[in-house]
């Protein structure tokens, strides 16, 4: 029987975000963000096997959160690496069974639980899934002190989960890190592979801002309320 994984990225310090606290343990309708992400996987029918990357200093801080919260929920800690990138491999190396992969940051907690369903569903058909949007705003490209206007229906906005089978996250994440790598397709398709898209979701949205983390708050209560 396949075997599943959702690694959940939170190795991150949220320099964008401007908080004391990294916005991953930021509370979002009183539960840290991280919080909700864990339990979108958790509740999916899929029931993956939960890894979080956390940053070492973290692990004890966690932890205390967990206990606060009495957050229950089944995962193993990781230990988080200077970049996404190598957060991201530092997990993988742990995953020794053949089995598909979803890797997902942590700060896009409004993931449903239909979208990652639906997401391992397709990686098992088609090899591979990233899942996207595309851009309602008109599209210019910067090049050599020139803006260009781009077809905006050629251009996808790409979110997280991403997954691919095991075996092919192993051979791309043994790559040197570039500074291209900004999501796990671009490590993947470094090595020729090619990547399929799938609808995401326009609520699942990344808190990078603290606008984002506003939006989040009421677009959780909207879910709520319907
Ligand atoms: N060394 C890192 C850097 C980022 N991430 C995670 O990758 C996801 C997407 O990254 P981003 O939004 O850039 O988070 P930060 O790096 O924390 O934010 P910033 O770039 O503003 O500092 C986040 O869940 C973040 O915690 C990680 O696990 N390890
Ligand atoms: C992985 C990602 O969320 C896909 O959109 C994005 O590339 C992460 O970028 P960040 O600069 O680490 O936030």
């Amino acid at each position: 029987m396949m075997k599943y994984y959702a690694v959940i990225v939170a190795g991150g310090s949220g320099n964008r975000m401007q908080t004391e606290t990294p916005k991953q343990f930021l509370l979002l309708n009183n539960l840290p963000v991280l919080m909700h992400t864990i339990k979108a996987f958790a509740h999916s029918d899929t029931q993956p096997k939960i890894l979080v990357v956390l940053h070492q200093d973290q692990h004890n801080y966690w932890k205390r959160l967990c206990n606060e919260f009495n957050f229950n929920v089944p995962h193993q800690i990781i230990a988080g690496g200077s970049e996404r990138f190598h957060s991201v491999q530092n997990a993988i190396d742990t995953i020794d069974e053949d089995s598909f992969v979803a890797i997902h940051d942590a700060v896009r907690p409004l993931i449903s639980k239909q979208l990652i369903d639906n997401s391992y569903k397709k990686a098992i058909e088609i090899g591979n899934v990233i899942v996207a949007v595309q851009s309602s705003d008109s599209v210019r490209l910067s090049k050599e002190g020139q803006t260009l206007a781009i077809k905006r229906n050629e251009v996808y906005l790409v979110q997280t989960p991403q997954i691919f089978n095991i075996a092919i996250l192993k051979a791309a994440y043994k790559q040197p890190f570039e500074a291209s790598f900004t999501d796990d397709a671009s490590v993947v398709e470094a090595l020729g592979e090619k990547i399929n898209i799938i609808d995401g979701e326009r609520n699942n949205i990344k808190i990078t801002y603290p606008i984002d983390l506003e939006l989040a708050e009421m677009l959780l209560n909207k879910n709520e309320t319907v």
